[in-house]
């Protein structure tokens, strides 16, 4: 790009910024330096391929959706925590609220995430272990007690029975007088990356694509803020795929999601902005500032030129981050700190806009309380103390995370053409039934491709680990000393006990024929092709539990087993 294009794109940018709310704070350096919004080439200089990554806040969006930076809002702290049942967690959340969390994010327990109650014989064991029990929207009015939810915008993640537990959430806040339009959260419901990755389903991948379809469609009509997808690289990385791996099949599960919505015929300006993205912040630095950078220039790319959103929101690829589970260890594990704060530290230079700091002992158990602070303070000492959300995309320009964010771009397209190619050999007249995207990734679901390729990629790590290539310290390099005991969180076994009983007491007090009609007018819907949200909120409204709206479905759809693969 030449001197005089590159002069015209810093004006634009200054007269935006110049218009935007910037955040009451301090922004020059420890020694009391000024220092510049954004930096750029220095005037008169040219810049081979800078349209590739131009300015904050306009297209392609390399360096950040906002000319402020984090100068106009800092990132949301959002720390993902639920255990034991819905009144410890609510105060575990209240816990977060007054020390300066900025949002929820609900961890559910496993029962939950597979659609089960908790009196169900195969949720013996596991109620409110790795997560929060919920049965019933009476136990999400608990979870948010005293929490305003018109106020607090909440993330909830769970996928396969992620429009039930929607529904759930929708009646607590009608139940505390909340109107629910005005809501404003993220539900994370993507289940491709469940049959990728981590493997909680309930129903082949057609019916739960319906009930997507249905939610972003009641989303982007009635409840415009909400974001009803969080497309999860996230799983797929923590299950040993590469960076450029996380990032292909991710932005190709988000395609599937934008083809599901034009299949259906909704505006893609209008529902593009209700997705988002959720990714990994792993330990390679440099890598991971590189690979967020890409996915907000490939996203921005794909819905301009290939989906045809005219919008900058319709464009904007918005993202929370979770630091690496996989890279915490069990031996030594004060240094976990250590790596979540530089992962983190990737997360914010490469432009979150969410994040989650993993505590030191998650990979022992659940976070105590004391590891749950530090993981907190992690990153308020990043937002805080660092200077690090003084400048917007510090690292632009870098020659090296340049050539690694081309690189990791043109690894992630080489992805996509894969993925189209298993398209077209399912459908090889080109007729598909959702779109060209979605049809490969079916495809390479039905055929084991993504789990074969992540599983490849795992193993070549672990090679490389066992040989010595790659080190983790206390792990196959430094092995001795800094150890020292770890308060553990256990969940009583009592918990279950105690959920069983109120869900059984609730059970008993409630009208079981409005259950039953609600159930059947349910199973109508999904029969015929009116949007099931509705039906399954009157429901939820009559108290029907998670695991008998799911049973229904279950028994009407029948369900998914993964076909083997070796
Ligand atoms: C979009 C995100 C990513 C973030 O939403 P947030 O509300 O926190 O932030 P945001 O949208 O970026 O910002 C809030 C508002 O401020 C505005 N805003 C932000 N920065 C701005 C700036 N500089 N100038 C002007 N406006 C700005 C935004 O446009 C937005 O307003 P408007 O709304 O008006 O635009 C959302 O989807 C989210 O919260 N996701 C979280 C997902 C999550 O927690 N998942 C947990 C998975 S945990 C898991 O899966 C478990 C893994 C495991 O451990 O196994």
């Amino acid at each position: 790009m030449d001197a005089d294009a590159i002069e015209e794109g810093r004006r634009r940018w200054q007269a935006r910024y110049d218009a935007s709310r910037k955040r009451e704070a301090d922004f020059t350096t420890l020694s009391g330096d000024p220092v510049e919004p954004v930096y750029g080439p220095r005037p008169g200089d040219t810049y081979e391929g800078f349209e590739r990554i131009g300015w904050p806040g306009e297209y392609p969006f390399t360096r950040g959706l906002y000319p402020t930076g984090y100068r106009g809002r800092t990132w949301t702290i959002r720390q993902f925590a639920g255990f034991g049942n819905a009144e410890q967690t609510n105060e575990r959340y209240k816990m977060i609220l007054a020390n300066g969390g900025g949002g929820l994010s609900v961890a559910f327990d496993m029962p939950t995430l597979m659609g089960r109650d908790s009196d169900d014989p195969r949720s013996l064991g596991e109620v409110g272990h790795c997560g929060v029990a919920i049965d019933s929207a009476a136990d999400m009015e608990v979870l948010f007690k005293d929490i305003p939810l018109g106020d607090v915008t909440t993330s909830m993640t769970i996928s396969g029975p992620a429009v039930p537990v929607f529904c759930m959430y929708l009646v607590a806040a009608e139940r505390q007088g909340v109107d629910p339009t005005v809501l404003n959260g993220t539900l994370q419901t993507d289940i491709f990356k469940e049959y990728i990755a981590q493997k909680e389903w309930l129903f082949q991948p057609e019916p739960h694509l319906r009930l997507i379809g249905d939610l972003m469609e009641h989303c982007a009509s009635r409840i415009p803020a909400y974001k009803p997808l969080s497309v999860s690289g996230y799983h797929i990385r923590e299950a040993g795929s590469t960076a450029a791996q996380e990032l292909a099949y991710t932005l190709a599960d988000g395609f599937g999601y934008v083809e599901l919505g034009l299949s259906r015929g909704l505006d893609v300006d209008v529902f593009a902005p209700g997705l988002s993205f959720f990714f990994d912040a792993h330990v390679d630095f440099f890598e991971e500032i590189a690979k967020f950078r890409a996915a907000r220039r490939i996203w921005a790319r794909w819905m301009r030129d290939v989906y045809g959103a005219k919008s900058e929101r319709a464009q904007w690829l918005r993202f929370h981050t979770q630091t690496a589970g996989v890279s915490l260890t069990a031996q030594q594990p004060y240094n976990n700190v250590v790596r979540t704060a530089v992962e983190a530290l990737a997360a914010v230079l490469g432009g979150t806009n969410s994040l989650h700091t993993n505590a030191l002992d998650e990979t022992l158990a659940l976070p105590s309380e004391q590891a749950a602070e530090i993981a907190l303070r992690t990153q308020q000492v990043l937002m805080e103390e660092t200077g690090v959300g003084n400048v917007a995309d510090p690292l632009g320009g870098s020659w090296y995370v340049e050539q690694l964010t081309d690189r990791i771009e043109a690894d992630a397209e080489k992805i996509f053409d894969q993925i189209k190619e298993r398209g077209l050999r399912a459908h090889p007249d080109g007729q598909h039934p959702i779109g060209p995207v979605t049809s490969g990734i079916l495809r390479g679901i039905e055929d084991g491709w993504f789990t074969g390729e992540i599983a490849e990629s795992a193993f070549r790590y672990q090679q490389a680990l066992e040989k010595g290539d790659k080190r983790v310290v206390g792990v196959n390099v430094h092995t001795g000393s800094v150890t020292g005991d770890l308060e553990i969180l256990r969940v009583s076994h009592e918990v279950e006990r105690e959920q069983v009983r109120v869900l059984g007491a609730r059970k008993e007090a409630r009208d079981d024929a409005a259950v039953r009609g609600a159930l059947d007018a349910m199973l109508v819907a999904a029969r015929g092709g009116a949007n099931m949200i509705g039906p399954m909120l009157d429901a939820v409204r009559a108290e029907a539990t998670l695991g008998e709206i799911c049973d229904a479905l279950r028994e009407e759809w029948g369900v998914y087993t993964e076909p083997p693969g070796f």
